[in-house]
């Protein structure tokens, strides 16, 4: 049977009145790439905060690795690499110099940091911008430092929300290579937050379709037989035919 990574079990949160998160039960295996997909407001994120401890459940549990994220979120840090939409870095260092203070910041020691950094900013295609500062990277650039940085402390989860947002079309499919390759090659397991359908399609395993807060349906990709349509009408079917490009 496959080993769950992650475990969530009647996952709940409420603002007040407004339920954000509801009764979510979802477990995700060790190295797939999973798609957390569906509309603005949906619960994506407030899904992902509670899996990485920064926000408390109101009812429910989560746990990461066998870790609760509630209860040990430092624990959990350890075990998974989070990129935001948006990733903050030094601006007037280089890529190569980010990279290395979030080593140290990691404890690693220096001499391995600079022969990671190296060896991560080369992986992830920015082998020869290494001595540029970020505060002139592309946008596209920033994402594969993105992934570079949160991948230094060699996590076992790597959770990305929205991070193709503002990429050009052909640094997206990059990115969803890129996203693939390193998973594969280290078995990691990839939880992927996303609204475009098409490259949700394209990048996960399995998907979770949400909506109002709820699981509405889980999805396995290999199923759909690679037909561009299928998890169009299936997210229609669920969705009433949204807008969600
Ligand atoms: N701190 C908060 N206080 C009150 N409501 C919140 C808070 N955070 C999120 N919400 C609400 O919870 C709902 C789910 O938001 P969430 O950000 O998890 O959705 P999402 O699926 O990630 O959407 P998006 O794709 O827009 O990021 C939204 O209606 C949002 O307004």
């Amino acid at each position: 049977m496959a080993q769950h990574v992650i475990e969530l079990t009647g996952l709940t949160k409420r603002y007040g009145d407004f339920t954000a998160v509801d009764n979510l039960d979802l477990n995700i295996r060790k190295g797939e790439i999973f798609g957390l997909l569906g509309p603005n407001g949906a619960g994506k994120s407030t899904t992902i905060l509670m899996i990485l401890g920064l926000t408390e459940p109101t009812a429910g549990s989560v746990s990461v690795c066998g870790i609760n994220s509630t209860t040990s979120p430092v624990e959990v840090k350890r075990k998974v690499g989070y990129l935001p939409e948006d990733v903050g870095f030094y601006e007037d260092m280089t890529g190569m110099e980010n990279l290395i203070y979030t080593a140290e910041l990691n404890g690693i020691p220096l001499s391995e940091a600079r022969e990671k950094a190296a060896s991560l900013l080369h992986r992830v295609g920015l082998g020869n911008e290494t001595e540029k500062r970020t505060g002139k990277y592309s946008k596209g650039m920033r994402q594969r430092l993105g992934l570079a940085d949160v991948l230094i402390k060699d996590p076992e989860i790597i959770i990305l929300d929205e991070p193709t947002s503002g990429i050009d079309p052909t640094g997206v499919q990059d990115f969803i290579h890129l996203i693939r390759h390193l998973s594969h090659e280290n078995g990691l397991t990839v939880l992927f937050s996303s609204h475009h359908l098409h490259q949700v399609q394209q990048l996960c395993d399995r998907v979770g379709l949400f909506g109002k807060g709820r699981l509405l349906t889980l999805i396995d990709i290999n199923e759909l037989h690679n037909k561009p349509g299928e998890l169009e009408e299936v997210y229609n079917h669920y969705l009433g035919g949204n807008e969600h490009e």
